[in-house]
């Protein structure tokens, strides 16, 4: 048949060629956003760029100018179908509730295993608007994957785009023309591709043909909220939208298997900026150039530096973690891991962990501050806790779905710890349905297994770390819950009525739970006396010394009575937070054994936790269980160092009875006095010292080796451990010691030291930080160091780890420069995991008269390593770029180490820039981030870093004392939403 068009040898090839304009795309892309939101602000930049590619037809997002252009013309020829969504036409009532919008009626759930080759193509699906498109292009920039958009390949394809053919075509021929794309579409490119298909790939071939695929691929579903979709679209009402949604998310999920909740870009500097300029936008038609700039100026002002270009930043960041998660593939992640060295470690083998857990209910009823409810716990514990809201369809509520979706993308979006998503087997009570079972708390009933299922198939779409499935429904719901886990642990968890520890009981559940598959298991009962929190110890001793490998165990008593063997259960107990506290105040009892807030449907629980983290830690010191340390900061001159108010302000956050204190020294001699104090706990080590310091120590990291400068000290107690690390153990990018994991916070004679450096990691977060998605680094990026004292050789150090392979450095005494260059080139074999093509290479740059080197590309990373003040009488070294260094098209990042003063001339002179897309970070933005994995090194714990943030930038005083709350207020407020 004529109709069914081969497609021809070119326009294949045409879309072979996609491949290659992804880098270009990606910058484009990043414009349009830029657009979308702040399109009054004449300040973007790469006009050019937007210009050049603007008219090409891409399916990007656009500026609101081609959105509209856009829709018109595609709407007007798209026919009556619902799948279509966002027709000309608003669709009636009756057509969006008409049957046709229904997903045809596969007889049973997907049933994915979510277990994937590592080169599948991954496949992103979703109504209009939801920014599938980005997200397409952020994955495809980020591992080199071939870009395909399914509304493109048909064109390719046919000749045609879909609105020609269905006027030119009956619907009968366009679908069956739609089958034979979208099949080749999949099968012929089952590796190696990122696929976005929207509306137009779901007609009925579509969705059994992606049902086949997520089998074996990661079929994505990208759900985003009414309001940001509408206004993406600048067609129906939000109401309308939300219907929409409604309706369609059944058909969406029953062809795939994971699903991404794109969050709104409300918070900090893009909301900010993003309103004034609306405001502008009305009163200032004419002259918009110069108000914009003008609001420009001033909004810089308050924000040190502007960073509209920044905004997918965090969209980005949450993306590439959730399909980490959803993979099992962690080698992207990796590297931002080593930012925090606990998240090396599997968090089981860590002691005393304690993972926060939030209902729900709580979340969506309050103003609940995520971050504050991480900070110190070990992992997030999100408990469904309401019921699925009766709905027209079979199954989960698309609503109710959604809403659970964009809960845990928020939670991910703030967290740095391990999520697990655990729903409550309890039906709240006034629901209908009151089939109970045995394991219920008196007056609740149990959820029938068909709802509980939804719910937990719902959680795993969202690829948490852990997930839970109670023990208490039958074993083929665990075994089917298990055998479509994915990435996902599953906790076998049981909450029962009291029965006594040493009874059989307990013992068959753990190994039924084993037997099963379960990755860990969870018991819990309330406790009747003080002595069942002795009984649980008990049952767990017996389980520790089963033979062979076995799932390790969470057991503890709930209630008041049981908070004890909380606090002692070593991994992952559940615990409150004062925030959850109904009345406020009062600490975790306050909140003593129930958790409800008024009602709403949600379950009142006398097994929710009463315990908080830190009222555990406390109790862990109180009990001589732990031992309180000392910490210092070690230097010649350290008295402005901010390092004390940060830490201890974090230790008594954290519950911590740990000091930190400044111990300044002439000579490297002053250690001893510190390192023989029996309570010795670690050092920073600041200037002179971090280098000097090296031949003290019995073992370094290996980024502390390469790099060949500390500014951390811990002290060794144990040689005979055997976890410890030989001096010349693994390579730079190998996990974190083991021994990280032992008990931090234990008194006795030091042995030895070992040496770390986290500097590198600040300077690496920073520049990550500021790099816009458009400036991402590929082969070709340049970087440029100033200094080569102890802090430049950490910044070279990060550059390489961040894959940038020509790195440049410049410092006023040449030789210098040459030796620090000599010192990374000559340690190439150092780096085993970067491919021989890629080696890093330090160059070093002479003179600032010098032209940019030929056959180089312009600086897109630039770090300043030298102090800014003056010292001893020399005046300070005043250091700008030189503007012939400077001709990045997309600008770039710099961070400036130094602090005092902020506004260094180079900082002052970057900032004037952030019209040509660069930003810059100074060095109290640094100083937390290397703070973060110095804490974590120090004290085993997470560090939390919302506060240590806020104290450095509350405790700051510049040269001669000056303070500006407001200044340091909105800089606090643009990291929300940033953990690393
Ligand atoms: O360079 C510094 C600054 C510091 O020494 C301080 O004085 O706060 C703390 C160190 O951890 C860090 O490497």
């Amino acid at each position: 048949m004529s109709l069914l068009v081969r497609p021809a040898k070119r326009k294949l090839d045409e879309v072979e060629g996609q491949e290659r304009r992804v880098a270009q795309r990606f910058d484009n892309h990043i414009n349009h956003h830029h657009h979308h939101h702040h399109h009054n602000n004449n300040n973007n930049n790469n006009n050019n760029n937007y210009d050049r590619q603007g008219s090409r037809s891409h399916g990007l997002m656009r500026s609101p100018a081609t959105t509209t252009g856009r829709s018109r013309s595609q709407t007007a020829s798209v026919d009556t179908n619902e799948q279509n969504a966002f027709a000309e036409q608003p669709l009636a009532d009756r057509d969006l509730t008409s049957n046709r919008a229904s997903p045809i009626p596969f007889d049973s759930p997907l049933e994915a295993q979510r277990v994937f080759n590592q080169s599948a193509s991954i496949v992103l699906i979703g109504i209009r608007g939801t920014g599938k498109s980005s997200l397409a292009v952020i994955l495809a920039a980020t591992f080199g994957r071939r870009l395909i958009d399914a509304d493109q390949y048909f064109e390719q394809m046919t000749g045609r785009s879909r609105a020609a053919f269905k006027k030119e075509y009956s619907i009968i021929e366009y679908r069956q023309q739609e089958a034979r794309v979208i099949d080749s579409m999949l099968a012929d490119h089952r590796d190696g591709c990122v696929i976005a298909c929207g509306p137009g790939s779901m007609e009925r071939t579509g969705q059994r043909l992606l049902r086949e695929y997520a089998k074996t691929h990661p079929v994505v579903h990208v759900v985003r909220d009414p309001e940001s979709i509408q206004a993406y679209l600048q067609a129906w009402d939000t109401a309308r939208v939300r219907r929409f949604l409604e309706l369609s998310g059944p058909l969406y999920r029953a062809c795939s298997n994971l699903e991404f909740f794109n969050l709104p870009e409300t918070a900090g500097e893009d909301h900010s900026i993003s309103s004034s300029n609306s405001n502008n936008s009305n009163n200032n038609h004419h002259h918009n150039n110069n108000s914009s700039s003008k609001e420009c100026q001033s909004l810089d002002h308050r924000l040190q530096s502007s960073t509209p270009f920044l905004t997918l930043k965090r969209l980005q960041r949450d993306f590439l973690r959730f399909i980490a998660f959803a993979t099992g593939n962690f080698s992207h992640l990796r590297k931002q891991q080593a930012s925090f060295p606990l998240s090396l470690l599997p968090i089981e083998s860590r002691t005393y962990t304690y993972a926060v857990s939030v209902p729900l209910s709580a979340l969506l009823e309050r103003e609940l501050d995520i971050e504050d409810l991480e900070s110190s716990s070990d992992a997030f514990e999100l408990t469904i806790d309401m019921a699925n809201p009766p709905s027209m369809q079979l199954g989960l509520d698309s609503a109710f779905a959604d809403r659970i979706s964009q809960t845990v993308s928020t939670i991910r979006r703030h967290i740095i710890v391990p999520l697990i998503y655990h729903v409550e087997s309890e039906m709240p009570p006034r629901s209908p349905s009151p089939t109970s079972h045995g394991g219920c708390t008196p007056g609740h009933a149990r959820r029938p297994e068909e709802a509980y299922m939804e719910l937990i198939r719902h959680g795993l779409r969202l690829a948490p770390e852990f997930l839970t499935v109670d023990l208490s429904y039958s074993d083929s719901l665990l075994s089917q819950v298990i055998a479509i886990k994915g990435s996902t642990r599953i906790i076998g968890h049981y909450a029962g009525p009291p029965h006594g520890w040493d009874e059989a009981e307990h013992m068959q559940r753990y190994d039924r739970a084993r037997r099963l598959g379960c990755d860990l298991v969870r018991l819990s009962q309330p406790a009747t006396s003080i002595d069942d929190n002795f009984a649980v110890q008990r049952f767990r001793h017996r389980i520790d010394s089963l033979p062979g490998p076995h799932p390790p165990i969470i057991a503890y008593n709930t209630g008041l009575l049981g908070r004890l063997s909380g606090v002692y259960n070593p991994i992952l107990t559940p615990v409150t937070h004062r925030s959850l506290a109904a009345g406020g105040g009062g600490g975790g009892g306050g909140s003593g054994g129930n958790n409800i807030n008024g009602g709403g449907g949600t379950i009142s629980s006398e097994l929710s936790p009463c315990l908080d983290v830190q009222q555990a830690r406390e109790a862990l010191y109180a009990s001589f269980t732990l031992d309180p340390m000392r910490f210092y900061v070690f230097g010649a001159n350290t008295t402005y160092s901010l390092s004390p108010a940060m830490h201890n302000a974090a230790y008594k956050l954290s519950g911590l009875p740990h000091m930190y204190s400044i111990h300044q020294s002439p000579t490297l001699r002053g250690l001893h006095e510190i390192v023989e104090n029996p309570y010795f706990g670690g050092s920073s080590v600041s200037l002179p010292y971090k280098t000097e310091v090296i031949p003290l120590l019995h073992s370094m990291s290996p980024h502390a080796r390469a790099i060949g400068a500390v500014n951390t000290l811990i002290p060794i107690r144990h040689f005979d451990t055997p976890d410890l690390p030989p001096s010349s153990a693994s390579s730079p990018s190998s996990p974190a010691p083991a021994w990280l994991a032992l008990e931090r916070s234990r008194a006795g004679p030091v042995k030895a030291l070992h040496g770390d450096n986290t500097d590198w990691i600040g300077i690496c977060n920073c520049i990550r930080r500021g790099l816009s998605p458009a400036n991402a680094v590929r082969p070709a990026t340049t970087g440029v160091v100033i200094g080569a004292g102890g802090m430049a050789r950490a910044a070279v150090y990060s550059l390489i780890h961040l894959g940038v392979q020509n790195i440049f450095v410049h410092n006023r005494t040449v030789a210098k420069a040459e030796k620090l260059a000599a010192h990374y080139n000559r340690q190439q074999a150092l780096y085993p995991p970067v491919p021989t093509t890629n080696k890093p290479t330090v160059h070093v740059l002479p003179s600032l008269q010098d032209p940019w080197p030929t056959g180089f590309k312009q600086p897109t990373i630039v770090v300043s390593c030298i102090v800014a003040h003056s010292i001893d009488g020399q005046p300070p070294p005043n250091f700008r770029m030189p503007l012939q260094w400077l001709e990045s098209p997309t600008g770039g990042v710099v961070v400036d180490l130094a602090y005092k003063p902020l506004n260094t001339p180079l900082i002052m002179q970057m900032r004037a820039l952030s019209h040509r897309g660069w930003s810059a970070l100074d060095g109290l933005d640094v100083l937390p981030e290397q703070g973060f994995a110095q804490f974590e090194l120090f004290t085993g714990r997470r560090a939390p870093r919302r506060l240590m943030r806020a104290v450095v930038l509350e405790e700051y005083r510049g040269e001669e004392g000056q303070y500006d709350p407001s200044a340091m207020r909105t800089r606090l407020q643009r990291l929300d939403g940033q953990p690393n």
